[in-house]
């Protein structure tokens, strides 16, 4: 497979690594110095992006790709209001776009352990629940996209939680998403459930990047072929 790097940092690396190990071929490798040359790549050399950049970058690049009609993976964090214009671009052009926060088959799995323990959880009102994200001191967004996923996991059987609210554990009508940043930490996520007697924990913690990376090169090649718009759920039937 043909693949077009968008963000050539930590993660564009790791994917690199990952995506040539299994035998593909890199096309491009965009970064912040050369992105107008995302512009010379057609779906005629290209058979998927993989884009791994910046808040403020990731809407702009994911529409470049989904009008030039190169099926697009992206990852990036802190993006998400334009979420619902870049499926209504990818209904538009009959594209393919697959989105995740977190590509690790761990992180998916720790979001449906998330999502079962809040449906168990909910009944007893004595515990307090929160989310701890822990990551590098070079994350530029917070809370981080997986701790809003995981958020989102609970809220669904919280309905007397009024959304979720960062770094405010005060507001005991919102469920409070504390973010840390420490060196090197590559990315926890802890979701916690504390009584006045008890404290029950679910953690993720990831020891590098490469589980983030294997997510990402098989969503690329889980969606060669496909259209529409998908998530970790619908590759992994979880
Ligand atoms: N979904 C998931 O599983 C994961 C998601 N992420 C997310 O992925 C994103 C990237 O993370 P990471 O690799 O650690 O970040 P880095 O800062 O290491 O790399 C970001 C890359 O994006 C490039 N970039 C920044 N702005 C632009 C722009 N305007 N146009 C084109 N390229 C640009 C940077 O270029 P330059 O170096 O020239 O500035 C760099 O190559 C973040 O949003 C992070 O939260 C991270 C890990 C896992
Ligand atoms: O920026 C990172 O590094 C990470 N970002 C993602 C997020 O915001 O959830 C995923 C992972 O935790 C690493």
């Amino acid at each position: 497979m043909r693949i077009l790097l968008i963000g050539y940092g930590k993660m564009g690396k790791t994917i690199e690594q990952t995506a040539l190990a299994k035998g593909h071929t890199i096309v491009g490798k965009i970064s912040h110095q050369n992105a107008e040359t995302l512009q010379n790549y057609t779906s005629a050399i290209t058979d998927a992006a993989i884009e791994f950049t910046h808040p403020e970058a990731a809407f702009v690049n994911i529409s470049y790709c989904l009008e030039a009609g190169i099926p697009v993976v992206s990852g990036s964090t802190g993006w998400l209001d334009k979420y619902n214009e870049a499926e209504k671009l990818c209904q538009a052009h009959s594209g393919a776009f697959f989105y995740a926060s977190n590509y690790s088959v761990g992180v998916n799995l720790f979001f449906h352990f998330n999502e079962y323990i809040a449906s168990r959880m909910q009944a007893y009102k004595e515990y307090q629940t929160g989310i701890r994200e822990i990551h590098h001191l070079q994350k530029v967004d917070k809370p981080s996209g997986t701790g809003i996923t995981t958020a989102e996991g609970i809220l669904a059987h919280y309905p007397n939680l009024d959304g979720w609210i960062a770094d405010n554990p005060e507001e005991k009508t919102k469920l409070n998403i504390a973010s840390e940043r420490e060196p090197d930490v590559v990315g926890t996520h802890i979701v916690t459930y504390s009584s006045e007697v008890d404290q029950i924990e679910l953690a993720h913690i990831a020891h590098s990047r490469t589980g983030f990376a294997e997510g990402a090169v098989m969503a690329a090649e889980w969606i060669q072929n496909r259209k529409g718009v998908f998530g970790m759920k619908d590759m992994l039937n979880l």
